[in-house]
Formats: structure tokens, sequence, C-alpha cells
């Protein structure tokens, strides 16, 4: 799906992290979020997905279209592997839960208790959690944490069939996929110097430089 946001200005809070982001995304294409830490690209993949109104600018999308993967697992901790994707499937009116079984090779933990999982299974279901949701926009922050060689490749596989389908992605990570369409958007320059940051903030980046 063709999609694009225009002069968009981006909070966290109070403060306006990013302002003047303009990028559009084309179908089958992904786009790769690359800034230091701090420099707000889950600002951004939050305003993707709705979670975040813009303070301004255009999203020339819907939110609906957007499957949002953040840094939690969002694991229904008490249910099984296999009752996690059914809970995923039903909301977003999936049938088939097998794409996303094989897709993260689940098939031998499905009667796993999500909380019994280790670091790299959980993260394995929560990004299968995409592939049920029918979604045209996958927005991913930091996809890859926790994940190991192996598993880094199949998730960059699926990400490759959901452009190959017509898909589009917008992912923030600090490692190569080889995604074969890929470009890179660096965020640098969007960012807002805010007049609402408490100077005397000791989580704030300018605090340790
Ligand atoms: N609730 C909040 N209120 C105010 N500022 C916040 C809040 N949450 C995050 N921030 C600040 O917003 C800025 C952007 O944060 P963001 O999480 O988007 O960065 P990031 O590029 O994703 O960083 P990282 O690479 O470390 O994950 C940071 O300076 C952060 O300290």
């Amino acid at each position: 799906m063709n999609f694009s946001v225009e002069n968009l200005a981006c909070r966290r809070g109070d403060v306006t992290v990013l302002t003047g982001v303009t990028f559009s995304v084309a179908e089958g294409e992904a786009l790769v979020l690359r800034a230091p830490n701090g420099a707000g690209k889950t600002t951004l993949l939050r305003c993707l997905a709705g979670l975040t109104p813009p303070v301004s600018g255009a999203l020339h999308f819907s939110p609906e279209d957007v499957a949002y993967a953040a840094h939690a697992d969002g694991l229904k901790a008490q249910l099984s592997v296999e009752e996690n994707l059914q809970f995923w499937a039903d909301i977003f009116g999936t049938r088939d839960i097998a794409p996303a079984v094989d897709a993260f090779e689940l098939s031998s933990l499905l009667s796993r208790r999500a909380q019994d999982l280790s670091a790299g299974q959980k993260r394995r279901l929560s990004l299968s959690r995409m592939v049920l949701t029918g979604r045209a926009i996958w927005a991913l922050d930091e996809p890859t944490v926790s994940l190991d060689v192996e598993n880094v490749a199949r998730f960059s596989s699926a990400v490759t069939r959901h452009l190959a389908q017509g898909g589009s992605a917008v992912l923030a990570t600090h490692i190569d996929l080889g995604l074969p369409t890929a470009r890179t958007l660096d965020l640098s320059p969007f960012r807002a110097i805010s007049q609402d940051a408490p100077s005397d903030d000791p989580f704030l980046d300018g605090a340790f430089q």
C-alpha cells in the first residue's frame, strides 16, 4: 500500500520531539528509520500507529491500516502460544493461524504458556501477530531484539513476503535486515528543539552531552 506523511510534528508526553517529517512509502517498499537513541523513532512509529495524535501535519492513510509491533511483546502471559494466536486472529477477523505459526516456526511451542517462553520465543510469538493482522502497513520498533541469526532471517523473510503481497513497512532497527526494497530515512534533521522540555530533567539526552 502506498502511503505518506506530510510536515508531521510528533510528541511524547508534552514534549514535541520531531517536526517537519515528510516521506512517502510505496507499495512493496520498506523504510528503515535511522537515528541515535532518543531521536524519536518510537515517537514517530507511535504516531503512525495512531497511539499519539500528531501535533500538526497530515497522515495520508488510516491508522486502521497499520499493524504496530512495539518494544513490549504484548502477550497474554497465562494463555498458551496457540491461544494467544487465536485471540489475535479473532480480533483481526483472520481464520487461519497457520501462516503465523509457519512464519516464526512456532509449531513445537503451541501448547506452551506464553509466560514460560524464552525471550526470543516471546519475540517470535509477538512478531507472528503481524501476519495475522492482515493490515497493509507494518510499523516495527526494534523487531529483532532477542532474536538469534536464524530468527532474524525468519523475520526478514516474513517482511519480504508481506512486501511482495503489496504491503509496506516502516522499521526502527540498528541492524541490516537485508530487505530487498529497503530505503533509509535519517530522522536527525527532524529533531525538534523543544521549548517545553524542562532543563533540569536528568533523563533528557542533553544532560549527558
Ligand atoms: N513520556 C515522555 N515524556 C517526555 N519525553 C519523553 C517521553 N517518552 C520519551 N520521551 C523522550 O522523547 C525522545 C524520543 O524518544 P523515542 O523513544 O522516540 O526515541 P528513539 O529514537 O526511539 O530512541 P531509542 O533508539 O533509544 O529507542 C527522547 O528524548 C525521550 O527521552
